[in-house]
């Protein structure tokens, strides 16, 4: 695959905590409507290359590219076109699981978000927890919320540490589906992962990470 072509191209990143390299010569090309999958043991370094990728740690050396431009979270492209879930989210504690995704809707420039919020909590089986507030869903509830917040913006590179942690076997039935379904519009996907069904059923492509010495 060319890197002219490439909607992300990642090459020979470099990463360090301290002194302490974590990532070395890492070098990669995903394109749209593919997806690929970080592998590897507790501690490889899946989580830190996601966060170079998406602004979140500085990267000790390398280029990351996204279609062609050096990557810049605070570009208004980048912000657009890269959905991101990392960490478990931070949610409002007065706002329901609808109002969260209306209000991330609206904010990525769609003023009548109605149908899709509702589509959205349908499709991930939160419907019925639409009016409810963060505190008071279960954390694979909470969790499923925080999918969606990725689903109801506009994407072109979707960034995801785990998404597979704790949901129950429907969910990640789903996630699978879900994915693939994003990949059959275009959307290119880097994900980390410890789910082997999960990576079988979505990964073009699987990069192994292990722990440097
Ligand atoms: N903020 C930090 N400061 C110092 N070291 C860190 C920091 N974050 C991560 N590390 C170290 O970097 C290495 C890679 O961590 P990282 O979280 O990227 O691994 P991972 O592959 O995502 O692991 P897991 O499968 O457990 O999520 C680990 O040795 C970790 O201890």
């Amino acid at each position: 695959m060319s890197k002219a072509t490439a909607r992300l191209a990642v090459t020979e990143l470099q990463h360090k905590y301290g002194d302490r390299p974590v990532i070395e010569g890492l070098t990669f090309t995903l394109a749209a409507g593919q997806a690929i999958a970080l592998v590897g043991p507790n501690g490889a370094g899946k989580t830190t290359v996601l966060k170079c990728i998406v602004g979140a740690a500085e990267p000790a050396a390398g280029v990351i590219l996204l279609d062609g431009l050096p990557i810049d979270e605070r570009s208004e492209t980048v912000r657009r076109d890269v959905a991101t879930l990392l960490d478990d989210l931070d949610f409002f504690p007065d706002l329901t699981a609808a109002e969260h995704l209306d209000l991330l809707a609206r904010a990525h420039g769609n003023p009548t978000p109605e149908d899709l919020v509702d589509t959205v909590l349908d499709d991930i089986g939160l419907l019925s927890a639409a009016d409810q507030l963060p505190g008071s869903l279960s954390s694979g509830q909470r969790r499923r919320l925080a999918l969606a917040t990725t689903l109801v913006r506009p994407r072109k590179l979707l960034v995801l540490d785990e998404p597979e942690a704790r949901l129950d076997t429907a969910g990640v039935t789903w996630l699978a589906d879900r994915l693939a379904a994003e990949k059959a519009t275009g959307t290119a996907i880097l994900f980390a992962s410890h789910d082997p069904a999960l990576v079988e059923a979505v990964a073009d492509t699987t990069v192994t990470l292990t722990p440097l010495p």
